[in-house]
C-alpha cells in the first residue's frame, strides 16, 4: 500500500467537488481513490476525469459512499448539511479523517458530528482559506481594542447559486468579533432586517448577505463609529484557495488524535 494518502472526495459534480478533484489530481502529497455523488446524480457510474471532461482518472464515482471510502485516508465533503451527517458516521466506521467544508448546518446538526468525533479526527471550517481565517484573528483582535461605540456589522457577498446565509465565513467572522468583546453571539446577533426594525441595539452584530452573479466570495467586517470607519476585507477570487485549504487539513489530520479540529488548529494560527 502506497503511504501517500487516499482521499475521497464527496459531491463530485459539484462547483467544490470539481476544484478538489483538480487539486487532488495535481498533488504528490495525496492521491485520488474515491468520488461519490447522490443517487440517480448522471456521473454515478463513469470515471470522474471524463465526467469532467478531460482525461481518465481511474475513479469511478459512486452513489455508494462507504464504498468509496473504504479505500481513503481522509473524506473531503463540501456537500449538504443532511449528506455530510451521513458521511460523518460512515468516515469515522473507516478511521478516515473527515473534512467538513459543508455550511449552513444547524446548532443540532453540528453537535450531532460528536459521536464520530470520538472516534476520528473532524476537520470543520466555513472557510478552508488561509486569507480568511487569519481575517477571523485580526477580526478578534481589533474587536478586543474597540469598545461598543464601534458598530460590528459582517457584509458578505456570493453567487447567485449559494443556498445558506449569512455564510459559513460570515458566522466565523461574527464568532471571532464576539470572542473579542466577551460576547455570546447568539446574544448580539442581528440578521435579516426588514421594515421597521427600529434603531441599531449597541453592542449587537449585524450580518447582511448579498447574492449576485458569479461572486466567489467576499467579506467584510466594518467597525462604524462616530467620525471614523474600520473595513477588514477578504475578498476571494478563485475557489482553489478553499481546495488548497481543506487537502492541507487531510493531510495534517493524518495521525491526530480523534476530535473536533478547525483550520486555525491546521494553520497554526
Ligand atoms: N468551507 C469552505 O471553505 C467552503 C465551503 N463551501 C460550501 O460547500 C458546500 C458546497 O458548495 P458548492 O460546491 O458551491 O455547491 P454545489 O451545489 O455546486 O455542490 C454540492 C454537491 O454535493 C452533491 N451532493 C448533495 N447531496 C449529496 C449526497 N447525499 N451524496 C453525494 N453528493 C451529494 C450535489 O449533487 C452537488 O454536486 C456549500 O455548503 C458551500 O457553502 C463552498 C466553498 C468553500
Ligand atoms: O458557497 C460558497 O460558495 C462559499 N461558501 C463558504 C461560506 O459559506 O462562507 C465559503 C466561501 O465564502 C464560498
Amino acid at each position: 500500500m502506497s503511504h501517500i494518502p487516499g482521499i475521497a472526495i464527496t459531491g463530485a459534480s459539484g462547483r467544490m467537488g470539481q476544484m478538489l478533484i483538480r487539486t487532488v489530481r495535481d498533488s504528490d502529497k495525496a492521491r485520488l481513490v474515491g468520488a461519490v455523488e447522490r443517487k440517480g446524480h448522471d456521473w454515478v457510474g463513469r470515471d470522474v476525469g471524463e465526467a469532467m471532461g478531460g482525461a481518465p482518472l481511474g475513479v469511478i464515482v459512486s452513489d455508494d459512499p462507504l464504498e468509496a471510502f473504504a479505500p481513503a485516508q481522509a473524506i473531503i465533503d463540501f456537500t449538504a448539511p443532511g449528506a455530510t451527517l451521513e458521511f460523518a458516521a460512515l468516515a469515522a466506521q473507516a478511521r478516515a479523517v473527515h473534512v467538513i467544508g459543508t455550511t449552513g448546518m444547524s446548532e443540532e446538526e453540528i453537535a450531532a458530528l460528536e459521536p464520530a468525533a470520538r472516534h476520528a479526527v473532524i476537520v470543520r471550517a466555513g472557510n478552508m482559506s488561509l486569507g480568511v481565517n487569519l481575517l477571523t484573528q485580526l477580526t478578534k483582535k481589533v474587536a478586543a481594542a474597540l469598545d461598543e461605540d464601534f458598530d460590528i456589522e459582517v457584509i458578505e457577498a456570493h453567487h447567485h447559486h449559494k443556498v445558506d446565509a449569512p455564510s459559513g465565513t460570515a458566522l466565523m467572522l461574527g464568532e471571532a468579533a464576539a470572542e473579542g468583546r466577551g460576547v455570546a453571539l447568539a446574544d448580539v446577533s442581528d440578521r435579516g432586517r426588514d421594515g421597521i426594525t427600529g434603531a441599531r441595539k449597541r453592542g449587537d452584530i449585524g450580518f447582511t448577505a448579498i447574492r449576485g452573479g458569479d461572486i466567489v466570495g467576499e467579506h467584510d467586517v466594518l467597525f462604524a463609529a462616530a467620525g471614523e470607519r474600520i473595513t477588514l476585507r477578504h475578498v476571494a477570487t478563485d475557489r482553489a484557495i478553499f481546495a488548497r485549504g481543506a487537502l492541507k487539513a487531510a493531510l495534517w489530520g493524518q495521525g491526530k488524535q480523534p476530535g473536533q479540529y478547525d483550520m486555525v488548529d491546521v494553520l497554526g494560527l
